[in-house]
């Protein structure tokens, strides 16, 4: 047997940036830590870089599941799909009935679901854990948002609450992590995080495309971003937008943000968020337009064609009181990011219930508030008007709805602004027409079923008696009562 044979509290896998400053966070926390990697050059350099950590560093997959004491506990935080499927195939041979492995990474929940149920059929425990804050969070404290069979969460809860972000509560420090739900449900509230994180970052830049077309220079729009977050958009996401636009790039000496490829990225959360509101049948379009927003910067034939052929404005905004117009466009910013919130918490609202998951609301907004990326000082009265009551949607909250009311003006201005000059804003628009859609008591929709039932014989209900109807529109126009066919 060798010395390190049970010594270690809990396994790290993975040594990329995630999994490495995730196994430093444990080890900050006192955990004796064990650590593994596909590649064994990383897990030695990691083992090398970080000696005050004291990591238990294997080569060999079988000499770290011994390195772990038992109930083994192992955090898998490699790429995620394929790779949390070999690490978990290699891991069950070498596993005993109780042991607990725990994914980190960015997983789809439907997978989670899939690896839970065939991790409990060998009588191990599975934990679903979506993770957010980057390198700096997994290190320093991330938000976790951990899902599977309380059983499972009683053997890491206590681990992870240590190792996550701490805000201040009525009750002292709270950690930044709760157990969530069953199964997939930590993974879906993390994937509604980043979808929440897509549709933030979609209105940054569209804030920062209107102050551009006002005439404010990267430098200016920095000034104001760093302005904003001293007040209700204090968030994350805010503070990052004034450094990344204050940056200059040191080859050219022009602002890095008028340099860097207009074309972004993404891996796939925030697409699934969509897909889900989509099976779900929940609106969730602001967030949907951040993902297709991505869809359109990426796709440079279109934009090459379409660039070509269409004329219209050119994208500068004319402004007569400068001032004015910045505080507009920061209020039209909180207002849409209100609206994201909804959606994506509306999305956890109905997925619940679908999926039979028994999530609080309330405290997946509170353990949003530090260590992810869309930690934001909105969350604190998301999370204490959720707690308050029972919303159907955050929009009904008295201190949200007075907030939209007020910001209105600003926000409509904003939009029609951005209209006239070209400037391209589908998420503030779609944000407000969610606005306007929700809230009116009558929407197009009877026209809609009109014609549905005109072409297709789709049925339609009265809203002045109960049954379902059809007219005989090729025929004498005669209303008859029907079977409903939706
Ligand atoms: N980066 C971020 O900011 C965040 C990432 N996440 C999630 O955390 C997880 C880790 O992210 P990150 O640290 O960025 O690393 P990556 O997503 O870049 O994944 C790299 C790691 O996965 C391992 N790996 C890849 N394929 C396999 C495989 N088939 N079998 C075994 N191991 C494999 C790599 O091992 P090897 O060295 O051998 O190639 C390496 O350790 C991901 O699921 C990611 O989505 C979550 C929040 C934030
Ligand atoms: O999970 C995260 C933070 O919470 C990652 O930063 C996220 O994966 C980034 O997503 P994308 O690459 O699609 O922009």
């Amino acid at each position: 047997m060798s010395e390190k044979t049970g010594s270690a509290q809990i396994g790290v896998i993975g040594m990329a940036v995630m999994g490495s400053n995730l196994a430093r966070n444990f080890a900050n926390h006192g955990y004796r830590t064990a650590i593994y990697n596909r590649t064994w050059a990383k897990t030695e350099a990691v083992a090398k870089d970080h000696p005050e950590a004291n990591f238990i560093a294997s080569e060999d997959l079988g000499e770290f599941v011994d390195s772990l004491e038992k109930p083994r506990r192992i955090v898998i935080m490699v790429k995620a799909g394929a790779g949390t499927d070999a690490t978990i195939d290699a891991l069950i041979p070498l596993l005993e009935p109780g042991d607990i492995v725990v994914d980190g990474g960015n997983a789809f929940f439907q997978d989670t679901r899939r690896r839970e149920e065939k991790l409990r059929a060998h009588d191990l425990h599975f934990v679903g854990a979506g993770i957010s804050g980057g390198e700096t969070g997994a290190l320093e404290g991330p938000s976790i948002m951990p899902g599977g069979s309380p059983h499972s969460y009683e053997y890491v809860g206590k681990m992870l609450e240590d190792i996550s972000a701490k805000v201040d509560g009525p009750n002292g420090e709270e950690p930044c992590c709760t157990y969530i739900g069953t199964d997939g449900a930590g993974h879906f509230v993390k994937m509604v995080h980043n979808g929440i994180e897509y549709a933030d970052m979609q209105f940054i830049g569209e804030a920062y495309d209107l102050l551009k077309g006002a005439g404010l220079s990267a430098a200016e729009a920095a000034d104001v971003f760093a302005q904003w977050n001293t007040g209700d958009l204090d968030s994350y996401l805010i503070e990052i937008t004034s450094e990344v636009l204050r940056q200059t790039d040191a080859e050219t000496g022009k602002p890095l943000v008028d340099v860097i490829v207009d074309a972004a990225g993404m891996k796939g959360t925030g697409t699934w968020t969509v897909q889900e509101a989509l099976n779900l049948g929940v609106p969730a379009a602001a967030i949907a337009e951040a993902v297709f927003a991505r869809a359109a910067s990426s796709s440079p034939e279109l934009r090459k064609a379409a660039e070509a052929a269409l004329t219209g404005p050119d994208g500068v905004v004319e402004v007569e009181d400068r001032a004015a117009f910045v505080e507009d466009v920061r209020q039209a910013l909180w207002a849409s990011k209100v609206i994201a919130y909804a959606q994506g918490l509306h999305l956890i609202k109905v997925a619940a219930k679908d999926y039979g998951w028994d999530i609080d609301v309330a405290a997946v907004a509170r353990i949003w508030r530090a260590g992810c990326i869309i930690r934001a000082k909105l969350l604190d009265r998301i999370a204490n008007e959720y707690a308050a009551g029972n919303l159907e949607t955050l929009l009904e909250a008295p201190s949200i709805a007075s907030g939209l009311a007020e910001s209105n003006p600003a926000w409509r201005r904003v939009v029609a602004k951005a209209t006239l000059a070209g400037v391209p804003i589908p998420g503030f628009s779609s944000a407000l027409s969610y606005y306007d859609l929700v809230r009116a008591p009558r929407t197009n929709a009877a026209l809609t079923q009109g014609l549905r039932d005109f072409f297709g014989s789709h049925t339609y209900r009265r809203v002045d008696k109960e049954g379902t109807f059809h007219t005989v529109w090729s025929g004498d126009r005669s209303e008859v009562n029907a079977e409903d066919t939706h």
